[in-house]
């Protein structure tokens, strides 16, 4: 037989490149030498075509405590074990640093559906989650900045009497976002069916939602929802839009928000009018539900919501009710976001735009905080996300931590097309005016 050199080989159409391998090799090994001379010209997020590791996850999985060697050591009175761990997670710490810097993408899903964050944070190191949550935060902000600026470009394209692209840019955003912004938004994740399966991974990577990552407003409010017997609101797909295990969410969040009754108190989103009951208990002086869903409209009226006093229910998404409340004058004590099919972008606009010019000066702000709740790594980063554009917007948060019941083990996902909260706690905000707070 005729030797095959390799021109033989690249004639025949076969891939010879081997510097993605040299990359994941080179990122295992935390070797930086190699790494640097390889990303000169390769890329930082080539995927292992069998694990789809990347480089974050391979230089993260390779600090994996190899527990037969470990103890072998401790055996032999070698203590260095701990010591050679950390040593490791320093060299891999360097690597992700080098990584990040070429442009390694902080949320890339391997084929077990993990981001690097979900590999560090399973294997308890913490230093490289640390690090993977710090290079989400500062994407993310960057991902959110951008897409501002693009809304700005598509207004003054508009004042220059051009057609605008802005609506449409939103519309994009939310069912099929580009490579890029694909790139720097939270992962999809994969449907757990009720018998436990996994399904197909969720269709759409776009920006994080407040619930359901594939739902979208405008369908939304036309699908048909179903009110269970065994405590949740559904939409057409299956998908929960409340249960009851978040009671004890509902209450405690009015706890934060009214410390005494005889407040202006404003809640949007009734669902399961869970939260409404909660504040009616603090007997406000006013109290405001705004929804959008006609179904839900429809559940206010039959269970008596528009008659009981002092609550004024307004039919409506905010957006459009909110801007006829600030033309009136309202003011308001305490309010409080949990809508549904929204994107953390609403979120943001509903505190910088409308709390602010609704709010009295002493008042306090709450919200649901389910920010990428279906992944511990991006809930993280969505906490520090929402706390600094609070921030921006003048408003201090303080954090208490609930515990969440075991959701698997109870059974609550049965019946439901995707669970939406995978996290073992949740952080509860309650934000207030920067000026009133430091007045206090
Ligand atoms: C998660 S549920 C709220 C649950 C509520 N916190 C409770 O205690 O039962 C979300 C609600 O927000 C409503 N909603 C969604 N988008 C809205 C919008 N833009 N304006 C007003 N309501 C909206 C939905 O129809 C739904 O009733």
């Amino acid at each position: 037989m005729a030797d095959v050199t390799m021109s033989d080989v690249a004639a025949a159409g076969v891939d010879t490149d081997t510097t993605a391998d040299e990359i994941l090799l080179a990122a295992t090994n935390h070797d930086l030498e190699s790494l640097k001379k390889l990303l000169k010209t390769g890329n930082a997020n080539v995927q292992d075509a069998e694990t789809g590791f990347t480089p974050l996850h391979a230089a993260i999985a390779s600090c994996a405590p190899d527990e037969d060697l470990d103890e072998d050591m401790e055996a032999n009175g070698e203590s260095d074990a701990v010591h050679s761990n950390a040593l490791e997670e320093e060299a891999a710490l360097e690597t992700l640093k080098l990584l990040f810097e070429n442009g390694a993408i902080w949320n890339e899903l391997d084929l077990n559906d993990d981001t690097p964050g979900c590999l560090a944070h399973r294997l308890g190191l913490t230093k490289l989650y640390e690090a993977v949550v710090a290079a989400g935060v500062r994407a993310e902000l960057l991902f959110n900045r951008m897409d501002d600026f693009e809304l700005l470009v598509d207004e003054s394209d508009e004042e220059e009497g051009e057609e605008t692209k802005a609506e449409e840019a939103v519309e994009i955003h939310q069912h099929e976002p580009t490579a890029e912004q694909a790139d720097s938004s939270v992962p999809a994740i994969g449907v757990t069916t009720t018998e436990g399966e996994d399904a197909a991974p969720d269709e759409s990577t776009g920006p994080v939602k407040l619930k359901n990552p594939n739902v979208v407003s405008a369908d939304y409010l036309t699908s048909e929802l179903t009110y269970t017997n065994d405590g949740k609101l559904l939409d057409e797909d299956k998908n929960a839009i409340m249960m009851d295990w978040e009671t004890e969410i509902m209450g405690r969040s009015v706890e934060a928000l009214c410390q005494r009754p005889g407040l202006r108190t404003m809640n949007v989103g009734h669902g399961m009018g869970i939260v409404d009951g909660k504040f009616l208990d603090k007997n406000p002086a006013m109290h405001h539900i705004v929804e959008a869903h006609p179904a839900v409209i429809q559940r206010l009226k039959e269970t008596g919501w528009y008659s009981k006093p002092n609550v004024t229910v307004h039919e409506g998404k905010w957006q459009d009710v909110f801007p006829k409340l600030i033309a009136e004058g309202l003011t308001l004590d305490a309010i409080y976001y949990d809508t549904y099919a929204e994107t953390y972008k609403d979120l943001k606009e509903f505190f910088a735009e409308y709390v602010i010019a609704l709010l009295d000066q002493n008042g306090r702000f709450g919200f649901y905080h389910g920010l990428g709740a279906d992944r511990q790594v991006c809930y993280d980063v969505y906490t520090q996300i929402v706390e600094m554009d609070l921030m921006d917007a003048g408003m201090d948060t303080e954090w208490q931590v609930l515990g969440v019941p075991d959701l698997d083990g109870e059974g609550q996902w049965k019946g439901i097309r995707r669970k939406y909260w995978d996290v073992d706690m949740y952080r509860l905000p309650t934000c207030q005016f920067l000026s009133a707070k430091q007045a206090s």
